[in-house]
């Protein structure tokens, strides 16, 4: 287990880490999510011992990283595949760890096959592709047997292969009751491996939660409908006070309705769908969701951010004068009567109204 009690960590007047507290437990594979520069490489750092925290503290198994008698036994990590003296190969970088750490001779071999790299682990590494890098930087991470491991963004140069391998080896690793803590960029891998996540932002820990429990509280699901009459549809469910966002040049997402709702008003004014979808959210909008407003470096996007899920380019598209899209009604609050006014033009937005 892994516990962060306050840490913190400055670089001058930059606070990299803010009063960090999260605990990553065993017996699951947590993912670490967080924007660049939002503190998670420090955060791995600290708990390795290779930064020192400005306050607060971190433990391992209970005890401060340098407090550790074997180490390697207790916790593995790959922090930076590129890290390896490239004229050595991979077996005889496997073999110097093992010998400085007291681990027999045949767990070289034995870890070596477990990574896949049998066939090349006696060649200099620095031939080595990223893939194969990672490979062996997992293959070192696993070399003491350690209750912990920590992998900062191991599927990075993987192919799609080596991308299913390291899925279903930290699951293993988990279901073996290892703490296995990653990070990682790639929304819908981590949505694949991890079932537990701490997210960070600006060197602050905005969650720290289960993965479905994650995505329910910070996305919404809605219904995907898509028909030839968009434009007398979108007025319709808009006056219900559902939020209505277009989405494509046939389709609008609506939010707050089940599918059959939706279906009855297209069916009371003879409207005809293609398609009527009840989507949940990914863990990519809840974390773009969550995470929106600690992102320090944003890419312009022409006419400013689109709600979540929503292309810039498909905003304005789509919508004839947007008037028609709704802001989402007060929690609680009934839908207009039938027959009731749409909203005038404008009053919620423009195209893009309502939608933040
Ligand atoms: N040695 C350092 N000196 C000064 N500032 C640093 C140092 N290391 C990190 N930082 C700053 O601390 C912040 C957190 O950096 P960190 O590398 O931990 O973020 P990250 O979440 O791992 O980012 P990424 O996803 O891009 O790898 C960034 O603003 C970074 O510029």
């Amino acid at each position: 287990m892994i516990q962060a009690r306050g840490l913190t960590k400055k670089y001058g007047s930059k606070v990299a880490v803010d009063h960090a507290d999260f605990a990553v437990q065993s017996g699951h594979v947590t993912g670490f999510l967080g924007p660049n520069g939002a503190g998670k490489s420090t955060t791995m750092r600290m708990i390795l011992g290779l930064d020192h925290p400005t306050a607060g503290d971190v433990t391992v198994n209970g005890k401060h990283y340098r407090e550790l008698g074997a180490p390697l036994h207790e916790v593995g990590a790959l922090l930076d595949a590129k890290a390896i003296h490239g004229g050595r190969s991979a077996y005889n970088h496997l073999l110097c760890l093992a010998k400085s750490n007291g681990i027999a001779k045949r767990r070289v071999d034995e870890v070596l096959g477990l990574v896949g790299l049998q066939s090349v682990a006696k060649k200099p590494s620095k031939g080595f592709s990223l893939g194969m890098g990672q490979r062996l930087g997992i293959a070192g991470a696993l070399l003491g047997d350690p209750g912990v491991l920590m992998f900062d963004e191991p599927v990075n140069g993987l192919d799609p292969e080596g991308i299913l391998w390291i899925r279903n080896l930290m699951k293993q690793l988990a279901k073996e009751g290892r703490t296995v803590f990653v990070s990682s960029h790639l929304m819908s891998e981590m949505a694949l491996t991890a079932d537990h996540l701490v997210v960070i932002g600006r060197g602050k820990i905005l969650a720290d939660t289960g993965m479905q429990e994650f995505i329910d509280t910070n996305a919404t699901s809605h219904v995907r409908v898509r028909s030839p009459q968009l434009a007398e549809l979108g007025p319709l469910l808009a006056r219900q006070g559902w939020r209505v966002e277009v989405e494509g040049d046939e389709s609008l997402r609506v939010y707050g309705p089940r599918t059959a709702q939706v279906g009855d008003v297209a069916g009371d004014n003879k409207i005809r769908l293609h398609e009527l979808t009840a989507v949940q959210p990914s863990l990519e909008e809840a974390f773009m969701q969550l995470t929106g407003d600690t992102v320090e470096y944003h890419a312009g996007i022409p006419g400013g951010a689109p709600a979540a899920g929503v292309t810039a380019d498909q905003v304005p598209a789509a919508t004839p004068d947007g008037s028609w899209v709704s802001a989402p009604p007060p929690p609680g609050a009934a839908p207009p009567p039938p027959g009731a006014a749409p909203p005038p033009p404008g009053v919620q937005g423009g195209p893009n109204g309502g939608q933040g």
